[in-house]
């Protein structure tokens, strides 16, 4: 592992370069690996694996939506595209790809499959922490680990056809074979991972649900929502008020704070922007750190993977969900980002 100093904290990583693909390739070359549901990490996690050369199958409940994907992505039924049932029974590492909800209810099925020395894989620490919730202990001698992106199965896999790479988490939750950390890095080059940080299941999973609930997705909207009416309310316009909230982070700054850090993305903003926005950081960060606080704690005490299970577990939840999403993509501000979106000259 390589030894990078990260803001003066020393962390070990597993870069490409010291496990190269070939690496990973001779580590895994006598498995079946059996990407478990085709929803938004398997299609990303089983092209990419496939593209890298590794032995591939997928399962997935025939008939609906993700079958057909998984067919028209060149999978092929009977050879390497199977039902849920025959590709547990094949698959000698087991990448259980399905909603943390719905592994609840395919564990017994799983459990039955998974004979001593089989690997079983995560993308998040979600189904094992929450054993007293979920029902998922496996079996002893079984290796057991995860890898998980930091970010979505999309993104994962269109950086990998740019020759790019997502950084990914990984851990060994239980190591039967004294192979599974090694198997657990392989998959992690396999899968496109940039480089690869450590962790464990209970880290991974708070973390995980902290930052998508958090400044990755629910506080960026809530953050967004807040600006754009108070700009409304005080008689802007919605393309004013959407390209002074949205377009202008997305389009312009955030591409600049990604490649070279937030204060070159100041750097680069008038000295006008600039004085105000270091006066106003503060305040931000003291009037949401409560809410923070207090989201961690909810997520630590079990409570927001009981919420995440009991409504992802209810018949109607993509009903429901749909509904949730569209008064997102109704709203005023995401309407007028429609438009927006639609001038932009590459669009037009
Ligand atoms: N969505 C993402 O990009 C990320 C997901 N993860 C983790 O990866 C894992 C997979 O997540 P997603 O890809 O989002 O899953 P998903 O919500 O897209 O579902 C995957 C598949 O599960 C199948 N499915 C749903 N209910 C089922 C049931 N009752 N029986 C059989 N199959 C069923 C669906 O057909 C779908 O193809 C989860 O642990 C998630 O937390 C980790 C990082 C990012
Ligand atoms: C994309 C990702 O890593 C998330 C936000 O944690 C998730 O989809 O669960
Ligand atoms: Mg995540
Ligand atoms: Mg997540």
């Amino acid at each position: 592992m390589a030894k990078l100093n990260f803001g003066g904290v020393e962390e070990e990583v597993v870069t490409r370069e010291e496990f190269p693909l070939e690496k990973a390739r001779e580590v895994l070359s006598t498995e079946t690996i059996a990407v478990i549901g085709y929803g938004v990490q398997g299609p990303g996690q089983s092209l990419n694996m496939r593209d890298n050369g590794f032995n591939v199958i997928v399962g997935q409940r025939k008939g609906g939506k993700s079958w057909d994907k998984a067919v028209a992505d060149g999978w092929v039924p009977g050879e390497t595209l199977f039902e849920l049932e025959e590709a547990l029974a094949k698959g000698t590492i087991i990448c259980y790809l399905l909603s943390d909800a719905a592994q609840i209810e395919l564990w017994p099925t799983v459990k039955a499959n998974l004979t001593a020395g089989k690997s079983l894989y995560f993308s998040h620490g979600f189904g094992v922490t929450y054993k007293d919730q979920t029902g998922i202990v496996p079996p002893a001698d079984v290796d057991v680990y995860l890898v998980a992106p930091k970010g979505s199965g999309t993104s994962l896999r269109r950086l990998f056809v740019e020759g790019k790479g997502l950084n990914s988490s990984f851990a060994v939750f239980q190591d039967a074979t004294g192979k599974a950390r090694e198997k657990c890095i392989a998959m992690g080059i396999g899968v496109g991972s940039g480089y690869l940080f450590e962790t464990d299941f209970y880290r991974e999973v708070t973390s995980d649900l902290t930052g998508e609930r958090g400044t990755l997705m629910g506080a960026i909207q809530g953050i967004f929502a807040a600006q754009y009416e108070v700009l409304r309310s005080n008689g802007h316009s919605p393309s004013e008020a959407f390209n002074e909230t949205v377009e202008e982070l997305t389009q312009s700054l955030m591409p600049l704070v990604a490649e070279n850090g937030m204060d070159w993305m100041y750097a680069n903003c008038s000295t006008t922007a600039q004085r105000g926005a270091l006066d106003w950081w503060k305040p931000f960060r003291d009037a949401t750190k409560p809410v923070f606080e207090q989201l961690y704690n909810s997520v630590k005490s079990g409570e927001q993977a009981n919420i995440s299970i009991t409504r992802n577990s209810q018949s109607d939840y993509r009903v429901k969900l749909e509904e949730e999403l569209a008064e997102l993509r109704e709203s005023e501000m995401w309407r007028a980002g429609q438009t927006v979106r639609s001038l932009r000259p590459e669009n037009s």
